[in-house]
């Protein structure tokens, strides 16, 4: 009787988290870069991910003061961030810091994020909910002091696919969040860019894109499926 050898291998998981997945990097100019990443959790855990954050996560739609009105932010919101770090605010709004302690999963994803993007280390969290197409981020920059000149932020999404858009910063306006028109002017074309945020996907803003660009994700009147957003910051 003859022993034959077989190689026995594990069956390969097609896509292990934080893996070389394929990564698109469009060149803003003038030091401003995004890197796309579409597929980089695979779609069964970004629904599992998905399901937890959608029950778990104690959202509030808060007030803001935005031209000197106060109007409620056309989505759900939470904020997670290390021990120690001086508070956030925005728009008025001084969001409460929960700990990393309290959703573990979200620690699974950061440390997702942090392997596929070598050098980063990210310790505060922003969540978005949009709930349908009516739920929407208007025009603006994350240029907030506490971030630095040159932020990077991690943003990664589940469930509903939503456009986000990016165009230059008109000259010599202060950012503060405005709506988000449906559509482009044409003479805007030039300098925008757009990327379908599809579940599971993972996209970078680096750089001067906050000093030198604003960002959007508009209302979509035909979509009624929910969309979570997590954009990972670095708090100097
Ligand atoms: O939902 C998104 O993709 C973007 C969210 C965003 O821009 C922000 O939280 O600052
Ligand atoms: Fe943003």
């Amino acid at each position: 009787m003859s022993l034959k050898l077989k190689a026995v291998t594990e069956p390969a998981d097609p896509n292990p988290i934080g893996s070389a997945v394929k990564r698109e990097t469009v060149d803003l100019g003038n030091g401003s870069d995004i890197v796309y990443i579409r597929r980089f959790l695979p779609s069964n855990q970004a629904w599992t991910w998905f399901h937890y954050l959608d029950k778990e996560i104690p959202w509030t739609r808060p007030t803001l003061r935005v031209f000197g009105r106060s109007c409620v932010q056309p989505r759900d919101t939470c904020y997670v961030a290390s021990p120690g770090l001086p508070d956030l605010i925005y728009s008025g709004y001084q969001p409460p810091a929960y700990s990393w302690d309290d959703f573990p999963p979200l620690k699974e994803i950061l440390d997702a994020v942090h392997k596929a993007l070598p050098g980063s280390s990210f310790n505060s969290l922003l969540l978005n909910r949009y709930k349908g197409g009516n739920d929407y981020v208007g025009w603006h920059s994350d240029d907030e002091k506490l971030y630095g000149l040159t932020p990077e932020i991690a943003s990664v999404s589940f469930g509903c696919e939503r456009e986000f858009f990016l165009k230059k910063r008109p000259k010599g306006r202060k950012h503060v969040e405005e709506p988000a028109s449906k559509r482009l002017k044409m003479s805007d074309h030039a300098a925008q860019h757009s990327f379908t945020l599809k579940h599971g996907s993972l996209l970078v803003m680096r750089g001067n894109t906050q000093r030198d660009w604003i960002h959007s994700v508009p209302k979509r009147a035909k979509v009624e499926a929910a969309r979570i957003n997590l954009t990972f910051r670095h708090v100097l």
